[in-house]
């Protein structure tokens, strides 16, 4: 099924959503999949809460976040529900690249990585992306486990009525705020997550993959994805790269959501849905066309209670189970 006819993105509606059912509820925690946070410095560790709960909400079985250590053991009381992990920091409170080590047992098992909410260093966060990579050349170099997935992987990305599982290439990385900024400097190491990567820029943040201000949304999105070999979602826009689906790209576009969504940890609550959903077992457009709905449709449910502006971001998480009931899922 072509995303994209003549006229532009295919919209996301209901009724696409219908059709594009997400995974039963399987029998435990562990067929609902599991995500890896990675951020949370000391002075954003809510911004790893957000995401993480929303991870939850959005209905993943399993949480761990990996923080500064400074603030692991606040981050697992507010958020009992999660493992935590305590990274290695600056004196700032920034979180360094050292703490790769004491994630690895979670990145291999891990269904969905997120990396970025709470990152507050834009160095710490390249060193982060660039040991991440490393590690992923050094699994393929070696063809160990990890390196077996990615190389034999599938990547069967397909649209609407696609039945086809996003689990057998391997953990999907998902990727937020700083760490954007980071692999715009990285676009020439990115293969190893090429086709299971997402990301989730705000406006500025395309523009800093970009390398240039975003000028029409729909070719820029498109361009990222192609760039990158991801799933992007901006603003309302989802694009595939060629590649990365069985077709050769595609756009959609969600019909939900307004200007209120902008409100501080907005950003954080849309990747962990959609990490979330991805863990879950849906392919990479799949996540991103559903989580970027579900975030909007949030924001419309409590501004049509609260009115328009002043709900808090968490409070768009909690609204997550109950949209996708109304979706028959
Ligand atoms: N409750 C919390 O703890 C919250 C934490 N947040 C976190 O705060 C951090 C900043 O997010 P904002 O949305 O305020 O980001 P900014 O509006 O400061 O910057 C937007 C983007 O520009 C890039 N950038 C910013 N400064 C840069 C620099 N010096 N060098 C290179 N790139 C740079 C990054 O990609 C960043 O995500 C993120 O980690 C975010 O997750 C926010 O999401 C708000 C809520
Ligand atoms: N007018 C809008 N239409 C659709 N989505 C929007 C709109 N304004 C904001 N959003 C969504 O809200 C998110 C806010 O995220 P962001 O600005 O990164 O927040 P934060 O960094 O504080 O978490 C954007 O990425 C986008 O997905």
């Amino acid at each position: 099924m072509s995303a994209r006819g003549d006229s532009g993105p295919q919209l996301v509606t209901p009724s696409l959503l219908r059709d594009w059912r997400l995974p039963a509820p399987g029998e435990d925690k562990y067929s609902r999949g599991s995500v890896l946070v990675v951020g949370g410095a000391r002075n954003t560790p809510g911004a790893a809460l957000l995401a993480g709960t929303a991870a939850l909400r959005a209905g993943a079985g399993k949480l761990t976040l990996a923080v500064a250590e400074s603030v692991a053991v606040q981050v697992g009381v507010a958020l009992p529900e999660c493992g935590d992990i305590g990274l290695p920091e600056t004196s700032d409170g920034s979180v360094t690249a050292e703490g790769v080590d004491r994630i690895s047992a979670n990145l291999d098992s891990a269904d969905a990585i997120l990396v970025g909410p709470g990152l507050d260093d834009p160095d710490l966060a390249r060193e982060l992306l660039e040991a991440l990579l490393a590690r992923e050349e050094a699994a393929g170099s070696s063809g160990d486990a990890a390196g077996d997935r990615q190389a034999g992987g599938k990547h069967d990305d397909g649209g609407p009525g696609s039945g086809a599982s996003g689990r057998e290439g391997g953990p999907a990385v998902v990727l937020d705020a700083f760490a954007l900024a980071a692999l715009a400097e990285l676009e020439d190491r990115v293969g190893p997550w090429r086709g299971r990567l997402i990301l989730t820029p705000n406006p500025t943040e395309a523009g800093i993959l970009l390398g240039r201000d975003p000028e029409d949304l729909e070719t820029d999105v498109a361009e990222i994805a192609r760039r990158f070999g991801a799933v992007v979602s901006c603003q309302g826009l989802i694009a595939r790269a060629p590649g990365v689906g069985p077709e050769e790209s595609g756009l959609w576009k969600i019909t939900t959501g307004y200007g209120g969504l902008g409100t501080s940890g907005s950003g954080d609550v849309l990747a962990g849905a959609i990490a979330g959903v991805r863990a879950r077992g849906t392919t990479g457009a799949q996540a991103a066309c559903w989580g970027t709905h579900l975030h909007a449709a949030a924001a419309d449910r409590l501004a049509s209670r609260m009115g328009p502006l002043g709900f808090l971001a968490r409070e768009l998480a909690d609204e997550l189970p109950a949209l996708m009931l109304e979706l028959g899922t």
